[in-house]
């Protein structure tokens, strides 16, 4: 942990907190703006037309600069109003903000526009209350249209736009205005594919040396774009930590509370994340040494206390995790490209009808390469019986993995694909780690059936 002198806070929250009133019918709010007057002039203890309600209370969040932070939580639970809050476009009931440098913000549609004034009006409007003077905007309002890709809709009020145009333009403007904290609120959600990954490519580069805070609801941008993750519910922090983990938390409760409504009990329980067992270094297999590129993957031992977490609803247990190598033993040491199969093993506690068995290979940021399950295999449903075991084997090619460290997710559930219970999950079941590779870019590499060059042509 660096000194507070060496790292400097971007964003710092002590008791923040938002209170609503809420009237039951509009002339409440009516009387809330007359009686109590009234009653206080004669002397009477004044009466409240309004329940109240806290969006968000007592939390507090430290931010350095230069980190990207993601805000997680269930619709309601209190992530706009955080943002809006840190932004100022919202004022506190309670607590203060403290910021440093210059914020832009991406925030809920309809933030921040003139809906009758036009796209390039509204560039000007919005680029000046950034602190952006006239000239710098004539500089880079030619940038800022590009960006956009929103053609001749820039001479059109605002109001025309559709949501996609509109955040288009919104993002275009706030990655051109130099801001120090970029206070981003779903806005890739609207855009299409060729621009969240447009908007993607720019907040990677705008990590570099900005701060990002950042509500999705999309656990996978979150995991791969952020170190650190806050779990908001019902307006107080629940989980500040690695995006990772506190991604893998919020999850699993929301598998518990969704088998909740379906009056299914699930069970999210935390495991002290233990040091996976290291296999022994001489353990080499000999024709690793003919392939051409290597890509070597140590599998660490299956150890049902050393994982991140498990949850479910305790019907049936994954008791083991392994990877078998081509000949069918317990690999410890594997290529990258090779033939594996993961097999999962399963003991049944209650009668169960309709058994998945599934897993997820992911990175270090918690990211999921792949993963499959059993259901779309096996069109007969699979019963068990207590004590009932099952073994359930996928067999796939392990993928050139960039070097670092994997995991593997292994769960049992019954059910169907669209609604089912996990009855056992284990985040990071079985870990592994590449110890070398060829492969720099990119999540996973395909092993290549061929490669070939022809030259078609020839100008002599
Ligand atoms: N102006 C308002 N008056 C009353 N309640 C409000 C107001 N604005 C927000 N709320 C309530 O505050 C709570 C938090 O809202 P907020 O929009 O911050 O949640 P959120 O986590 O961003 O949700 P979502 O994921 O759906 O966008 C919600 O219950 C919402 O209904």
């Amino acid at each position: 942990m660096c000194s507070d002198s060496v790292k400097q806070t971007a964003v710092e929250v002590h008791g923040l907190g938002k209170r609503y009133e809420i009237y039951a019918a509009p002339q409440d709010r009516l009387k809330q703006m007359v009686l109590p007057r009234l009653s206080r002039l004669v002397g009477r203890e004044p009466k409240e037309y309004f329940r109240e309600f806290w969006a968000l209370r007592d939390v507090n969040l430290h931010v350095d600069i230069g980190e990207t932070v993601a805000i997680i939580g269930q619709n309601g639970s209190g992530k706009s109003t955080f943002l809006q809050l840190v932004c100022g476009t919202l004022s506190p009931t309670q607590g203060e903000v403290q910021r440093r440098g210059r914020i832009a913000a991406l925030l809920e549609l309809g933030a921040g526009f003139n809906p009758e004034f036009t796209g390039e009006e509204n560039v000007y409007l919005s680029g000046m209350l950034y602190g952006l003077t006239e000239a710098q905007l004539k500089e880079r309002y030619k940038s800022i249209i590009e960006f956009a890709e929103i053609g001749d809709f820039v001479s059109q009020p605002v109001k025309t736009y559709s949501s996609g145009m509109y955040v288009r333009l919104a993002f275009a403007i706030a990655a051109h205005v130099d801001a120090d904290v970029l206070v981003v609120d779903e806005a890739l959600s609207v855009g299409d594919v060729r621009f969240t990954q447009k908007c993607m490519r720019f907040l990677r580069e705008f990590q570099k040396t900005g701060t990002l805070l950042f509500v999705s609801h999309d656990v996978g941008a979150v995991t791969s774009l952020c170190s650190r993750a806050v779990w908001l519910d019902r307006g107080s922090v629940r989980l500040d930590g690695p995006a990772k983990e506190v991604v893998e938390a919020y999850l699993a409760e929301q598998h518990v509370l969704d088998r909740k409504a379906q009056g299914v009990t699930v069970t999210a329980a935390k495991a002290e994340r233990a040091r996976a067992k290291m296999v022994a270094a001489d353990v080499v297999d000999p024709r690793l040494e003919q392939l051409r590129q290597a890509n070597h993957i140590r599998v660490f031992e299956f150890d049902p206390d050393a994982h991140a977490g498990e949850f479910g609803a305790g019907g049936a247990r994954v008791v083991d995790v392994s990877l078998m190598d081509s000949d069918g033993h317990k690999a410890q040491l594997l290529q990258g490209g090779e033939l594996v199969t993961l097999e999962l093993k399963i003991e049944v506690n209650s009668p169960l009808s309709g058994l998945i068995f599934g897993f997820y290979l992911k990175d270090r940021l918690g990211q999921r390469l792949f993963g499959d399950n059993t259901h779309l295999a096996y069109e007969d449903v699979v019963d068990g019986e207590p004590h009932d075991v099952f073994r359930a084997m996928f067999q796939f090619r392990m993928p050139i993995l960039p070097v670092g460290a994997y995991s593997i997710d292994a769960a049992v559930a019954s059910g169907t694909q669209e609604d089912h219970t996990q009855h056992h999950w284990i985040h990071d079941a079985l870990q592994f780690r590449a110890v070398d590779s060829t492969m720099r870019h990119g999540l996973i590499g395909i092993p290549m059936l061929q490669i070939s060059v022809e030259k078609e042509r020839s100008v002599a």
